[in-house]
């Protein structure tokens, strides 16, 4: 455990996230130093469960859903790494958590009672075998309801109507068409749950040991919930399925306290009985609260999702990108774009190209200039949320396509094809890059600094990162405390204590360069669009 001049009655906030490839939790002490770090990776500490990135993909490529089991699997873990590792639960007051956005837990119905009245001699992994009226949450990765993405567009009155309402046109992996899904094909695990969680709410519950609630932030992802409003909109909740309210249950503010930890985790683990929880969110409104963001900040997340998001307060919904509700203010907003080919198609370049060593990979990069002498790539290894398209697209300086580049030239164009993508979207949102644009960059790839060079390059704008492991849990912890506080304190004087985010890329002198390869992009994007 990474102590840092704390003595053991200090007080801790924990923040946990349940992300994609893995659980991640940090605890900070009162005075915001990170004293404890730990994860459980899916693939490689629960091999059982055979997932890949921490999911299945399907046979027809486009359903990809993650074991529900497991994540309470890995919950355990963690918690049991965190007792070997002598953690003093005790001292815990408050922890809050985020998860991946999207992913949807179907409860059956009696699991509540099971929940509430497990026995702390037995695992809950154990205690919650016949919970779970879907066996396999469907998640963000997933884009199987084409059909009734249209299908909700349409009998809500069209795309645009829609994300006025929620912040979003129909996205497949959005939750309200994955249970319009479930309702339409398969009934009887429709009529037989009692509660549909979000990934973070579901871990949420698993804490308090009781249902807990959807929080604004991550509910805004489902196309389900009004933006404006901040509650369901009855519309939407009745063209997905039946009686959801019910099901669903009254969303929250993002910080509200949704109650004490469960007996069972006292009992279990010595935690302090007089623990909070703080309401759970997704793991992108989770890395805004742990960025702290100033106004004009832009966000790039570089984790196996790419994001790009900024703080908004006068939100215009529109067909591309989503407006989500702030998770630190409750009348503002914030912007997300999301791209599914982020790090897992740069790890299996690095993978085939660079022998698997990031290293090598950052050495083959800095081999090639900027602009990769005109030759552009397009690597959608599953199907990308914009533009629907899937395949390796690769084009040489006049535009002809070739079926393969030198491994150089590979590896730039990997990382100049994502990144211009990301410029291109941020800047179809509203997104304003100006002389004094910051990018503040996180998630896994951040640790790459010559990554995080062509993304200064592209945006043309400074490139910043926070030193914390991960920026979605110390959002997490700084929530925790904050709610802890409330309402005596604002979140802004709760996190000020933090480090600032620190520079690490320059933009050189290449503003022309990327501003044609934007143009180019479009115009590519446009006809591989079309092929579909
Ligand atoms: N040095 C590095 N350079 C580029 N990518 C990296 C590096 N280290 C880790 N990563 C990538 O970070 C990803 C995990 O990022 P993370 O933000 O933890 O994801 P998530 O929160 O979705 O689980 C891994 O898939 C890995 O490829
Ligand atoms: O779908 C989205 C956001 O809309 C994703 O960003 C998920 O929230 C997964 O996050 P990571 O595990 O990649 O951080």
């Amino acid at each position: 455990m990474a102590e840092q001049g704390d003595n053991s009655t200090d007080r801790l906030f924990l923040g946990f996230d349940f992300s994609t490839q893995q659980i991640k939790v940090l605890a900070v002490n009162e005075r915001l130093n990170v004293v404890y770090e730990g994860h459980v990776q899916f693939d490689t500490d629960l091999p059982e469960f055979k997932t890949h990135g921490g999911v299945h993909i399907h046979d027809d490529h486009v359903t990809i859903t993650t074991p529900t089991k497991m994540w309470v699997q890995a919950f355990e873990h963690l918690l049991e790494k965190m007792k070997a590792d002598c953690f003093p639960f005790k001292n815990v007051v408050a922890l809050s958590g985020a998860g991946q956005q999207h992913g949807s837990v179907y409860w059956k119905k009696g699991a509540r009672d099971v929940l509430k009245n497990c026995k702390p001699d037995k695992s809950l992994f154990d205690q919650l075998q016949n919970c779970f009226s879907v066996e396999d949450s469907p998640v963000w990765m997933d884009a199987s309801t084409k059909k009734q993405c249209s299908e909700l567009e349409e009998k809500i009155g069209g795309a645009q109507k829609l994300a006025e309402i929620t912040g979003s046109r129909a996205y497949e992996r959005f939750t309200g068409v994955q249970i319009m899904k479930i309702f339409q094909t398969n009934r009887d695990a429709y009529d037989n749950t009692e509660r549909i969680s979000l990934v973070s709410s579901f871990a949420a519950s698993l804490f308090i040991g009781d249902y807990a609630p959807i929080d604004h932030s991550d509910g805004t992802g489902m196309n389900l919930l009004d933006i404006w409003t901040r509650d369901w909109s009855e519309a939407c909740l009745e063209i997905c399925g039946t009686d959801l309210a019910a099901k669903l249950g009254s969303p929250v503010h993002s910080t509200e306290n949704i109650g004490k930890i469960s007996d069972y985790l006292v009992s279990r683990y010595a935690f302090n009985p007089d623990c909070i929880v703080a309401a759970f969110v997704g793991d992108n409104p989770a890395s805004l609260a742990g960025l702290a963001p100033e106004q004009g900040d832009v966000i790039v997340s570089l984790g196996t999702s790419d994001t790009v998001f900024l703080w908004l307060t006068k939100p215009t919904p529109g067909l591309a990108g989503h407006i989500f509700a702030n998770p630190l203010n409750e009348k503002d907003f914030m912007s997300l774009t999301c791209f599914k080919n982020g790090s897992l198609t740069r790890e299996r370049i690095r993978d085939e190209k660079a022998g698997g060593s990031w290293d090598v990979f950052s050495e083959m990069l800095l081999k090639t200039p900027a602009g990769n002498n005109g030759n552009l790539g397009i690597y959608f290894d599953i199907t990308e949320i914009q533009p629907t398209a899937v395949g390796v697209f690769r084009f040489q300086s006049e535009g002809k396509p070739v079926a393969s580049f030198p491994p150089e030239v590979e590896v730039r164009a990997v990382i100049e094809g994502q990144f211009v993508a990301r410029r291109v979207y941020a800047e179809k949102v509203g997104c304003q890059l100006g002389p004094k644009t910051r990018v503040i960059a996180t998630g896994g790839g951040s640790k790459n600094k010559e990554i995080l060079q062509v993304l200064a390059d592209v945006f043309n704008s400074p490139v910043y990162v926070k030193d914390v492991p991960n920026s979605a849990s110390l959002g997490c912890a700084l929530r925790a405390k904050h709610t802890y506080l409330r309402p005596a304190v604002p979140f802004s004087e709760v996190a000020k204590d933090t480090q600032q985010p620190v520079l690490v890329a320059s933009p050189g002198n290449w503003s022309g360069v990327y501003s044609s390869l934007c143009a180019r992009y479009e115009d590519v994007e446009r006809d591989i669009s079309r092929d579909i």
